[in-house]
């Protein structure tokens, strides 16, 4: 029996990845609210299911390095980290969008952006020949606007309440953005047997057609 190692977002998108994997036939019960990261479930066909609980920004690092054989990460954050991983669905939850967001009305020139996708920042600054300095950060990543850090931010859009609430414009969007499932691409030959079937049945069950 193959086994298969999953790498799974902890945060918002780890109940939705948890019941989707579910529903395309794993037996996945990761007791919520304790403390342990590794938990090892047993299939109906014998063989075993270890998933780890990552932060979001950490999977594609597990999935490219091969310590994990496959994993959900946000595209943002797929694109943010430049990992050579297969990339063969797109779930369709944790949509949202990255976006390039400016104080409201902002016209001055932009000489400096504060992100957490400082690399995806860059590129875009590159695009457009902004000369601006990208100023990592790990969250709040508004405050910069507001309090004159940066002339512009690149971060995440979702329901827009963040922006509304801060008075903040968004002037461009860089990319759209929803879960995907990502697959290390040694594990997709040595485990085609494992990961193949997981792939079409994850598929079966975003279009429709596998019983719920
Ligand atoms: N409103 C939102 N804010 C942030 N991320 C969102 C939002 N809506 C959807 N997402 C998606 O969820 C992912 C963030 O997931 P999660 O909450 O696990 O990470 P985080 O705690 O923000 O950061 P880290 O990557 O460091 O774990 C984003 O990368 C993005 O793909
Ligand atoms: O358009 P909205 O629905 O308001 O969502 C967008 C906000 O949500 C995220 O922040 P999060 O709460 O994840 O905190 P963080 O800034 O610490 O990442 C993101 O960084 C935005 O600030």
């Amino acid at each position: 029996m193959t086994s298969l190692t999953l790498a799974l977002p902890k945060g918002r998108m780890f109940e939705e990845s948890a019941t989707l994997l579910r529903r395309a036939g794993l037996a996945i019960d990761v007791p919520r609210g304790g403390r342990a990261l590794r938990h090892a479930f047993e299939q109906p066909d014998g063989s075993v299911l270890t998933v780890l609980e990552l932060r979001n920004s950490d999977v594609p690092a597990y999935v490219d390095l091969g310590v994990a054989d496959a994993g959900v990460v946000g595209k943002d954050v797929l694109m943010e980290a430049g990992r050579d991983v297969y990339e063969p669905l797109d779930l369709g939850f944790g949509a949202c969008r990255l976006s390039l967001i400016r104080e409201r009305g902002a016209a001055s020139e932009i000489l400096r952006i504060a992100s957490k996708y400082p690399r995806l920042a860059a590129a875009f600054a590159h695009e457009r020949g902004l000369a601006a300095e990208v100023v990592k950060l790990s969250g709040n990543i508004e405050l910069a606007c507001l309090t004159g850090l940066a002339d512009a931010v690149v971060d995440i859009v979702q329901t827009g309440s963040t922006l509304r609430a801060n008075d903040l414009e968004e002037v461009e969007v860089l990319a759209t953005s929803s879960a995907r499932f990502v697959v290390n691409r040694t594990a997709l030959k040595l485990k085609r047997d494992r990961l193949r079937p997981l792939v079409m049945s994850l598929r079966a069950v975003l279009e429709g057609s596998a019983p719920t």
